[in-house]
């Protein structure tokens, strides 16, 4: 039984995200017990093809009819995770489709049942819906997991983690608070755009993917008015917590248009640098040095805008400065949490989600559980 063997002791958990960019599924193994972060092991990713991309991006948005992408999401998690021995449970993210806490709530699409039966082992879903029912944000949940690599590292003074997704996001914890959920120990919010509109704007002026390496927005010059209008957003300056869906700071496209396609891309990741600036500005203390992880820090651009706009004192570094993969931190996050979850510890708490009190979100799938929903599907 799972639950005698979470009393035993840290057990390896594979957790996976399917982020905002649509660029693939990130895997990963830890060896954990909800609290502690033992080991790090085995990462796996497997990008979306062309024609996958494109169904789910014809889902961004919405709400419903989303069985096709769902389908998707399942099949790629299948594929992947089933090339990955070892694990005891499952912590499955899934793919947001929509996000909007305050009214129609938050959309992660991929079915957790579907899941344990393929891999025949718990699966862990479903982590933002309890949150966003106790009138959280739902989001960010990897705060607590950054708090745990805070402790991991023997910091004792306040550590910043920012994560550069299709969406930023600042955790600002205390490692010398034991407790996450604890007041005091995690402060975190989205803090605006990061590649997202970069990835639309490239794919839709040159048809690419994203801006390698930066090359066009370190070829182009910002526009300081659309960076100070971006700045003076009433998200930026509202007090956390408070998150965004993907498409949020969508108008930034419309406010480049009129630019060429350098200087549209450097005003672009100036947007994503001021606004974490600004985020900075929430936290409690300034940390001595910011953490990055997720596909922005390989964007040189980022990067150097970044490291040029963070007030002084301030140091950015990718994750990998410590020794950690940047690539698979939310992956991991997702894996430590479904621990969590299956022991009953919260998941998120009034500091990282603004929910009213520490909760644990998530559902737990037994293989056995999918069994109803196939028959149905089979008609
Ligand atoms: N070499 C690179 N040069 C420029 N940009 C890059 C590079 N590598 C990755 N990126 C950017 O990083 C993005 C992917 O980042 P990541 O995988 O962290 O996002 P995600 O997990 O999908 O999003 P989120 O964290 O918001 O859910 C790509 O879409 C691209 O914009
Ligand atoms: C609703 C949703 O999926 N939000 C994502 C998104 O991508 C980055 C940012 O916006 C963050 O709030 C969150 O993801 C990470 C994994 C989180 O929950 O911590």
């Amino acid at each position: 039984m799972l639950r005698d063997r979470l009393r035993e002791g840290p057990v390896w958990a594979l957790g996976t995200m399917s982020g905002t960019s649509l660029d693939g599924v990130d895997a990963a193994m830890v060896l954990t017990d909800g609290e502690e972060v033992f080991a790090l092991g085995d990462t796996a990713y497997r990008p979306y093809s062309e024609a996958e991309r494109s169904v789910l991006r014809a889902a961004l948005g919405r709400w419903d009819g989303l069985e096709d992408a769902a389908a998707v999401v399942e099949g790629a998690h299948a594929e992947l995770l089933a090339g990955m021995g070892g694990a005891e449970l499952v912590g499955f993210h899934g793919q947001t489709t929509a996000h909007d806490p305050g009214g129609r709530g938050t959309c992660q699409i991929g079915d957790g049942r579907l899941l344990a039966h393929a891999l025949d082992l718990p699966v862990v879903w479903d982590f933002r819906s309890a949150d966003v029912a106790l009138g959280g944000q739902g989001a960010p949940l990897a705060p607590f997991y950054h708090h745990a690599l805070a402790r991991r590292t023997g910091a004792s003074a306040p550590v910043a983690f920012l994560n550069l997704g299709g969406v930023a996001n600042l955790t600002w914890c205390d490692p010398s608070i034991a407790d996450p959920a604890a007041p005091g120990a995690c402060l975190a919010f989205d803090t605006g755009p990061a590649n997202a509109p970069l990835d639309d704007l490239v794919a839709a002026r040159r048809g690419l993917g994203r801006d390698e390496d930066g090359a066009l927005a370190l070829a182009g010059r910002a526009d300081a008015a659309i960076v100070a209008r971006a700045a003076s957003h009433g998200y930026v300056a509202r007090i956390p917590p408070k998150s965004l869906d993907r498409d949020d700071f969508a108008w930034a496209l419309d406010a480049v248009a009129g630019l060429g396609d350098e200087d549209a891309a450097a005003t672009l990741v100036a947007i994503c640098a001021e606004t974490v600036s600004a985020g900075l500005g929430h936290c409690p203390h300034p940390p001595a040095r910011v953490l990055v992880c997720g596909g922005g820090r390989l964007n040189p651009a980022m990067m150097r805008a970044l490291a040029r706009r963070v007030p002084d004192g301030i140091e950015i570094a990718p994750v990998e400065d410590i020794g950690l993969d940047g690539d698979m931190i939310e992956a991991q996050a997702f894996a430590f949490l479904a621990v969590r979850v299956a022991r009953g510890l919260p998941s998120s708490c009034p500091g990282t989600t603004g929910v009213a009190a520490a909760v644990g979100g998530g559902e737990i799938s037994h293989p056995g559980d999918a069994l109803a929903l196939l028959e149905d599907r089979q008609g």
